[in-house]
């Protein structure tokens, strides 16, 4: 039974309803039939407005639900021509902050070592907690020097190479503000470079560097990195034969490809013509794009 022949159905039992119960209940009297009828008929009629209201609640809804499908839809469209937009933003931004950087490489001369020598071990502590500092002094690892320097680093490399080794690199750029933490913490001239002079690793011609053999372990050497004591000096009397060996056989390729060396840190090695760039403060994350927006 549907909901209009309902109320239909109802209202004939009603109808009929005095002359159906008048044959069970016959001490029921006429008049009080009447009533009961006359007040069925009214909550009839309640019922029938109840109805009213509820189809006319339905079929808004309904409207409602028509309209909000609608602007549903013309969001998504919004949507997906927004997204459009950002992709192109997106990529508008990327090109810009490249521009950026290969600009601010052209005109301080510093180049991604990575770029040059991917065989290069790039492993920089000082991007890292894990130096004489304790704390993360670079933001990331990221190890640019001039062509020059880098060039000059890639020829030991391949010399390393003919003979099973290849070098790591522990520091190369380093922003002049860098320098200032370092002095402010060990003011030693032997272990660390005056800011007020600029050190070459301001100037992306110095490293820090050490061999690895195929698998990558680093060979014996006098001391760890940084470590600021005679045992590092050159001149140190006491090494191991293999340590010495190692520093010596390091020494010897760095300088046939154009570095000069320090007494006190055996890691240290300054391009021959370091001092012909300028001291440099530009952070390493100006040298990566950008894209936070
Ligand atoms: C801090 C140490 N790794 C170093 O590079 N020292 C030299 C002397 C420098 O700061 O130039
Ligand atoms: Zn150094």
């Amino acid at each position: 039974m549907n909901k209009n022949t309902k109320p239909f159905f109802i209202l004939v039992l009603l109808l009929f309803y005095p002359f159906l119960s008048g044959c069970f209940q016959s001490d029921i009297t006429m008049e009080e039939h009447l009533d009961e009828l006359e007040e069925l008929k009214i909550k009839m009629s309640e019922f029938e407005y109840e109805n009213a209201i509820l189809e006319e609640t339905i079929s808004s809804l309904e409207d409602t639900t028509g309209l909000l499908e609608k602007e549903k839809n013309r969001l998504l469209g919004t949507t997906a021509k927004m997204e459009v937009e950002n992709k192109k933003l997106v990529a508008k931004l990327e090109k810009m902050e490249n521009q950026r950087i290969t600009q601010l490489m052209d005109e301080t001369g510093l180049v991604n070592l990575k770029d040059i020598d991917d065989t290069i071990i790039i492993d920089l502590p000082y991007a890292t907690t894990n130096n004489f500092v304790g704390e993360k002094v670079y933001s990331i690892e990221l190890c640019l020097l001039q062509l020059e320097t880098a060039l000059k680093l890639k020829a030991a490399n391949e010399l390393a190479k003919q003979d099973g080794l290849k070098i790591k690199i522990w520091d190369g750029y380093r922003p002049h503000d860098v320098q200032k933490v370092f002095w402010e913490l060990t003011p030693d001239p032997s272990y660390v470079g005056d800011p007020a002079l600029g050190s070459d690793h301001n100037r992306g011609t110095a490293v820090d560097v050490t061999l690895v053999d195929q698998d990558g372990n680093e060979l014996e050497m006098p001391t760890r990195f940084d470590d600021f004591s005679p045992n590092a000096w050159r001149n140190y009397q006491s090494n191991t034969p293999e340590a010495q060996k190692n520093m010596e056989y390091l020494t010897k390729i760095m300088v046939e490809s154009g570095f000069t060396t320090i007494n006190t840190e055996w890691w240290h090695f300054a391009d021959s013509n370091a001092k012909n760039y300028p001291v440099l403060n530009i952070p390493l994350e100006d040298f990566v794009p950008d894209l936070d927006f």
